[in-house]
């Protein structure tokens, strides 16, 4: 499929319609919390939501692989790797993993490799950049734990929707 760009992208066709993160705003305005960090999109799907799942880590991806290796019910992996773009917390086979196991998207404080590959997966992915040099697969780090990112708290169950305009954070009832 093509988009008006002329850019290859993942089809959209089972897509289902999310409200645009821009009306939802103007709907529900600071009970949404909106992260002004600017990230960049290379999945193939630009918008998504689902409940938060978590992970800290840094420069180590074994538990992102293991974690979007099962099942995902729609959730959104949202991955604190401190901001570092010195290694790749995924790329296309882990990402090819998320979208067999269920997962909307991965948000990832951090860089992400295979670009091309990402883009034609249906799969939502945020991150600052790319790089192609690995991560370690120790498996270091933390799930399942809230993580804070631009100044935004992601509490493991709560709802996140994200697009190009950017991503808000719905804690819910008693935030
Ligand atoms: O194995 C990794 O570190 C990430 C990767 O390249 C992939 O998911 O294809």
């Amino acid at each position: 499929m093509t988009n008006p760009a002329g850019n290859a992208k993942a089809s959209t066709a089972v897509e289902p319609a999310l409200t645009p993160t821009a009306d939802l705003y103007d709907e529900r305005g600071d009970e949404l919390a909106s992260v002004a960090l600017q990230f960049g999109n290379f999945g193939g799907r630009d918008a998504f939501s689902g409940p938060v799942r978590t992970i800290r880590c840094f420069q180590d991806n074994g538990l992102v692989k293991s974690v979007l290796n099962s099942p995902g019910h729609g959730a959104v992996l949202v991955v604190d790797g401190g901001g570092s773009l010195e290694t790749a917390l995924m790329g296309d086979m882990i990402a090819a993993a998320a979208v067999a196991n269920g997962w909307s998207g991965v948000i990832i404080n951090g860089a992400v490799r295979d670009r091309t590959a990402l883009a034609q997966l249906p799969l939502g992915v945020k991150a600052l950049g790319s790089n192609p040099r690995k991560s370690a697969k120790e498996s270091s780090g933390e799930t399942n734990v809230p993580v804070e990112i631009g100044g935004v708290v992601f509490r493991p169950g709560a709802m996140v929707h994200a697009d190009l305009d950017g991503i808000l954070v719905d804690a819910g009832p008693g935030r």
